[in-house]
């Protein structure tokens, strides 16, 4: 296993330590949360009784594939708990998500949980949001328009920067699992994360971005001097 793995499954470990028997969970979507799966697995496998409702279909498939028992969201409403990845971490453990493309079926799933933990890697945790181009979900009409709509929007927010339509490695448009599509915003800073979020929100066509305010509980960083647990204040 690379480094970076290590790291990974180092956070994924830790965070396993608050999952009890019983405990409904949320499954996040990317490659710190599959170790999360793996040895969530392993527990399960040894007797731990949970429920887990997944963020992606990927989570779905790799979850089912180790004999992990699945729910959905209709069913089990309210979480204890949901492990999920980001891509940043800033101030007060506001996020960027979306990396994966799974951003609107883990807000959802975050909002509907009691506790969120994000497991990473210590790269993630940055001063500033905004390296991270921030994905922003929209629906598959009049994309072109929706892209105008959001460029005057955050301008009110004091952001700028190049919209890509996001695409798979072979070249056909990126889908998210709900049928929508991805702008990623190549901000570089995003000096006022909550300003932004209420702009995004009054563009027609915009499902959902990738900040979450306000959501995550604690964040569990592997680095190579340790494990470190930030929790919101
Ligand atoms: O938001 C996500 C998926 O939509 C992921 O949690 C995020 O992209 C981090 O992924 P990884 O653990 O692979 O770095």
């Amino acid at each position: 296993m690379s480094d970076a793995e290590t790291l990974k499954r180092q956070a994924a470990a830790r965070a396993l330590e608050h999952v009890r028997s019983g405990m409904k969970l949320g499954l996040g979507t990317g490659s710190t949360a599959k170790h999360f799966v793996e040895l969530l697995a392993e527990r399960v496998a040894q007797g731990l009784e949970v429920v887990g409702v997944p963020t992606s279909e990927a989570t779905r498939a790799q979850a089912e594939s180790l004999d992990v028992p699945l729910g959905t969201l209709d069913e089990y409403p309210a979480l204890d708990l949901v492990v999920d990845g980001a891509d940043e971490v800033g101030p007060d453990l506001t996020l960027i998500k979306g990396g994966g493309g799974a951003l609107l079926r883990e807000k959802i799933v975050a909002s509907a949980a009691a506790q969120m933990i994000v497991i990473a890697d210590a790269s993630k945790k940055v001063p500033t949001l905004g390296t991270f181009p921030l994905p922003i979900e929209v629906v598959d009409f009049g994309v072109a328009a929706i892209r105008r709509g959001i460029e005057k929007a955050v301008r009110r927010a004091g952001c700028q920067g190049l919209l890509t339509l996001r695409r798979r490695p072979d070249g056909h448009v990126f889908v998210t699992d709900q049928g929508h599509l991805i702008l990623d915003a190549a901000f570089g800073v995003i000096p006022d994360p909550a300003a932004l979020a209420a702009c995004l929100a009054d563009v027609p066509g915009v499902v959902e971005h990738g900040l979450f305010i306000n959501l995550a509980s604690r964040v569990i960083l592997a680095g190579a001097d340790g494990v470190t647990v930030l929790d919101r204040a």
